[in-house]
């Protein structure tokens, strides 16, 4: 579980987050809504250690992450999966090196025979064979998401971030994004924290919803309860997304 209390940010004028208190909690799947620039990534960014607010805390395993050294952040880190927006695979490495990276980097497992197993298993996981030796500029833009995931999960941490998971794909694809994420949620149970646009990914898979507004969590609870919302913000914000006005912002 993550909870962040009070979270405050501003940069020069401009406050982004504004006593902002939200709760991650543990095995449940989290998505952030809002509208474009509401600070959705400028939340997702302090929650993964990458931004300090100015004032509030951000309680995980009953530290304050935003007080702590370096050292312990970086130990902090390995409880975290992240899946970038572009899914952030290194050009020059091969798909098993890119998927095998974090398990390098942290000297998790020195084998190489069991690290090829544990890639083969966590590609497995995500709906992908044999493409160990390919480049990512050889894959699809949803393989690279499902090789970004695989990345993601392969340290089994505690809570997957997830950056726009859905962005730049087509409607089917993103469909199988959005199962794939519940998926490996059900059979892992990890906790997840998705931020997003995308609204039949929100409601397909969401346990809970938060709608960021004006710098805080304006509206939140489970997809029944985010769809009836009476909150006169949030019926124009879900209307504008089925209407397209939202999709027609997000272009310009
Ligand atoms: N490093 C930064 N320096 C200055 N301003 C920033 C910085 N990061 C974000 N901002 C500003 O904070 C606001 C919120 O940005 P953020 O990227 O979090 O919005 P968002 O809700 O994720 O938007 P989108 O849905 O379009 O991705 C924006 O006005 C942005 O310009």
């Amino acid at each position: 579980m993550i909870v962040t209390e009070n979270i405050s940010k501003s940069f020069g004028k401009q406050k982004v987050l504004d006593d902002l208190n939200l709760t991650i909690e543990e095995g449940k799947i989290t998505v952030i809504i809002g509208k474009s620039g509401a600070g959705k990534s400028v939340l997702l960014k302090h929650l993964i250690g990458l931004l300090k607010p100015d004032s509030g805390k951000i309680i995980f395993q009953d530290k304050d992450i935003t007080r702590v050294s370096d050292k312990e952040l970086k130990n902090i880190r390995l409880n975290f999966g992240v899946l970038f927006q572009d899914a952030a695979l290194f050009d020059s490495l091969t798909v098993f090196e890119n998927v095998a990276f974090p398990v390098i980097e942290h000297k998790l497992l020195k084998d190489r025979k069991k690290l090829k197993e544990l890639v083969k298993e966590t590609l497995s996981l995500v709906e992908l064979e044999n493409i160990e030796d390919k480049m990512p500029s050889e894959l699809s833009g949803g393989m690279r998401k499902r090789v970004g995931l695989a990345r993601a999960i392969i340290t089994k941490p505690k809570i997957i971030f997830f950056d726009e998971p859905t962005t730049g794909l087509d409607p089917i694809t993103s469909m199988s994004i959005a199962k794939l994420i519940k998926q490996m949620q059900e059979k892992l149970k990890t906790t997840c924290f998705i931020i997003s646009h995308d609204l039949s990914l929100t409601f397909k898979i969401a346990d809970r919803i938060g709608f960021l507004h004006n710098g805080r969590i304006m509206e939140f609870g489970d997809r029944h309860s985010i769809k009836n919302s009476k909150n006169p913000i949030v019926i124009e914000f879900l209307e504008s997304y089925y209407t397209g006005e939202e999709n027609e912002q997000q272009k310009s």
